[in-house]
């Protein structure tokens, strides 16, 4: 597995920019949030998600990380309120981890990583028409970040932990309904909000983030099953999907409203 790793140390976020330039843009994510300049902000509204289990289709691992993909061809499962104007319909949803419960989230807060960090991934259908065509757009996506932190087993959590073992292989997917993603949100949806972008190639500056205040709890028997994943395909040197998180970029001056 060591010249996989070598290949990944060259493709590891040190080097995004070489290919894609936009990696030092002016609004690159993640970020660290200094909650003492964040900006109260009276117009911000609750944040509204309205989602159906229904809609949730098939769990897969991309090679970077697990997701579970939505059926997003109607208005099922939206996102509305908050930092948002227009209706967001919901995409899907994936994780970030590290390779110990000391870091693993993206975004950190007064300098200070969680476990883990859950994304949940939507599109403006109001204005555009596909996720692809969105993803290029400055108010295109709406992705909310719900932060992990080291404690209590999540009894949600598990539905999806319970299922990696089927999905181990880079490429594999299953059949996953019934799943309501508000399962994962914390009790309070208080947020922080800002203008930022995809955290994986191609880094597109498309993503107004709203990121919850409050984490959900997840134990290290949780995060080991995400760390027993693998990057790699069926044919390939099987390496394990140890972290996925690209750490903090400079703010550039952006502001970050609270409710
Ligand atoms: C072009 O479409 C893309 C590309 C990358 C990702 C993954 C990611 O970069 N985006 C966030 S958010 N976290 C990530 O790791 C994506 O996620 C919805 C959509
Ligand atoms: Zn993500």
């Amino acid at each position: 597995c060591h010249q996989f790793r070598l290949l990944q140390c060259v493709a590891g976020p040190a080097h995004w920019k070489e290919v894609f330039p936009v990696a030092n843009g002016d609004r690159q994510s993640p970020i660290d949030i200094k909650t003492e300049e964040t900006k109260y902000d009276p117009s911000l509204r609750p944040l509204n998600p309205n989602y159906d289990p229904a809609s949730a289709k098939i769990i897969l691992n991309n090679g970077h990380s697990t997701s579970v993909e939505f059926d997003d061809t109607v208005n099922k499962s939206v996102l509305t309120g908050g930092p948002l104007s227009g209706t967001y319909r919901l995409r899907q949803i994936h994780f970030h981890w590290g390779s110990n419960d000391e870091a693993g989230s993206e975004h950190a807060v007064d300098g200070m990583k969680y476990a883990a960090e859950l994304h949940v991934v939507h599109w403006n259908s109001e204005k555009y028409s596909s996720f692809v065509e969105a993803a290029r757009q400055s108010d295109g996506l709406a992705v909310m970040a719900v932060f992990l932190k080291i404690g209590e087993c999540n009894p949600q959590l598990k539905k999806i932990t319970d299922r990696l073992d089927t999905i181990r292989i880079k490429g594999k997917r299953a059949l996953f309904t019934n799943f309501d993603p508000s399962c994962l949100l914390p009790k309070s949806l208080d947020y922080w909000t800002y203008f930022g972008s995809l955290t994986v190639p191609p880094l597109l500056e498309s993503v107004i983030w709203i990121v919850l205040r409050e984490p959900i709890s997840v134990c290290s028997e949780q995060l080991a099953k995400f760390r027993s994943l693998l990057s790699t395909a069926e044919d390939e040197v099987a390496c394990c999907l140890l972290r996925n998180y690209r750490p903090p970029q400079p703010l550039k001056g952006r502001e970050v409203r609270r409710n």
